[in-house]
């Protein structure tokens, strides 16, 4: 038996309840009777066996009723007893309060801190890649309403990534406080109010894991007691170029400069260090960026491409993966010299180097405007002809005019009403879509369908071990072509 008692009741996110409503209206009723049970034990809860992971945190199991119930702290094979935490007409949540059964696919993380950061770390490498791919096929049948022989036919094995752990570039901190007041640094679980501090999180490339622990002490002493307007600090730590970027997020207002130059100056071995001025609320809202020492910016290697990114700017977090979703991209979309090739949310050009490399000619669209000024950048040092237009994808799409290809890769939400329609009215031959949330995937999927364009391939890439992301690169085809 495994007491888990002591596990983060907060790891439970908004996304999992939206997804865990979602999932249960589209639920069909349980005709089969469950082979849960009341605790003969007397403990409160129920015995539920688990049946296999959600789009969360969360495992998901049958109570006794036949209810669905979304279990913290469980992975497919265990036998839990479930202490509920909310009963919904329809479903259930609750969190594993013993494991009476260990799932052969149960293993012990190497991390205990409890912050929310890796919440598939107790379930085996090779079945969270089961399970990624499993929760993509859902959102097919699901959301795009495909049959599911289709579904299971088209989408490919996910894709592993060659590090399990130490895999991340970057660390995303969150200032808080502990009992005597004084600085912390840590992750901020999902839905969990307060900040769990961190000494090194296992997650990170080694030359940033320890990086917790190092600033919280030097900030500590740069503070000195007074407040610094401090609330992010962001940390990049590139493998391929070792170049080390410590970024400050801070609101606005008066900021000891040369002082924390002097006292970051060796912290991590960095190579830049700088002050983010932003509104903490609004995070994305980003009023300037000073350089305090070094470089002022980030570099990596992505597929041969030589990228300079801002602090501000999206960035590939697991490096070697992204190179996958490249290689994925560009045989998916057998680009020839001289097609005309559109990148959408373009970022600071991780597809669009390597597509300008094999001699399409290509525009970017691309928001934000730190990303913008890296890309222009990086295309110049490349030596990359690219029309780069700075703007919203969806107003700037219909200006395009006739394209042999396209690339999306949008946030979270996908692709916003009306892009699906003016990617066809575009008459590609192929569009790459690249994706890191599987249910937007599927309803733009289906509206790809609607608009003639027929998905061919899916194929998952773990991008993030130990956590239920997972991206997904498709390709769709023209019908007829
Ligand atoms: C998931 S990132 C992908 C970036 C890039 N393709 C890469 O792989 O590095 C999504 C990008 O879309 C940009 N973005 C968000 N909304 C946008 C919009 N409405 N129009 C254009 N770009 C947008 C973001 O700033 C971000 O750079």
């Amino acid at each position: 038996m495994i007491d888990t008692s002591t596990r983060n009741d907060n790891a439970a996110s908004d996304r999992s309840v939206d997804t865990a409503k979602a999932q249960d209206a589209a639920a069909p009723e349980v005709a089969t009777a469950p082979a849960s049970a009341p605790c003969a034990s007397g403990a409160p809860g129920e015995v539920v066996p688990i049946e296999r992971m959600s789009f969360g945190s969360a495992a998901v199991g049958h109570l006794s009723d036949g209810k669905t119930v979304f279990v913290e702290g469980a992975v497919p094979g265990d036998v839990a007893r479930v202490e509920l935490t909310e009963e919904k007409p329809r479903f259930a949540r609750g969190r594993a309060a013993e494991i009476l059964e260990a799932s052969p696919d149960r293993v012990a993380p190497p991390c205990a801190a409890g912050c929310g950061g890796c919440p598939w770390a107790p379930l085996a490498y090779e079945a969270q890649l089961v399970a990624k791919r499993a929760n993509v096929v859902d959102a097919l049948v699901r959301t795009a309403h495909m049959d599911a022989a289709r579904a299971e036919a088209l989408v490919g094995s996910c894709v592993p990534s060659k590090r399990q752990w130490g895999y991340r570039n970057k660390l995303e901190l969150s200032c808080g406080a502990d009992g005597a007041g004084r600085l912390i640094l840590g992750m901020r679980p999902e839905g969990g109010a307060d900040v769990v501090s961190l000494d090194a999180c296992p997650l990170a490339h080694r030359n940033i894991e320890g990086a917790p622990k190092a600033l919280r002490g030097a900030l500590r002493y740069l503070s000195g007691g007074s407040d610094l307007g401090l609330f992010r600090v962001g940390v990049r730590g590139s493998l391929r170029t070792r170049d080390v970027e410590i970024a400050l997020w801070t609101t606005p207002g008066p900021f000891p400069r040369a002082a924390a130059a002097k006292t970051l100056a060796s912290a991590l071995k960095n190579t830049s260090v700088v002050r983010v001025v932003a509104d903490p609320g609004r995070a994305r809202k980003v009023k300037k960026v000073e350089a305090i020492s070094g470089k002022g910016c980030w570099e990596e290697e992505v597929a041969e491409s030589r990228l300079l990114l801002s602090a501000p700017s999206f960035a590939q977090v697991n490096t070697a993966q992204a190179e996958k979703l490249v290689e994925l991209v560009l045989a998916g979309l057998e680009v020839e010299a001289g097609d005309y090739v559109a990148d959408l949310y373009a970022g600071a050009g991780t597809f669009t180097l390597p597509l300008a490399r094999a001699g399409a000619e290509v525009v970017a669209v691309e928001s934000a405007g730190s990303s913008v000024r890296d890309l222009r950048r990086n295309a110049e040092r490349a030596g990359a002809d690219i029309d780069i237009i700075g703007g919203d994808a969806a107003r700037e799409l219909p200006e395009l005019g006739e394209l042999d290809a396209f690339v999306v890769d949008p946030p979270r939400a996908g692709l916003a009403e009306g892009v699906v329609a003016s990617i066809a009215a575009a008459s590609p031959r192929r569009v790459a879509y690249v994706s890191c949330d599987a249910s937007t995937w599927a309803r733009d999927a289906a509206r790809f369908e609607q608009e003639g364009y027929r998905l061919i391939r899916a194929t998952p890439v773990d991008l993030f071990p130990q956590t239920y992301h997972v991206e997904v690169v498709s390709i769709f085809e023209r019908s007829g072509s």
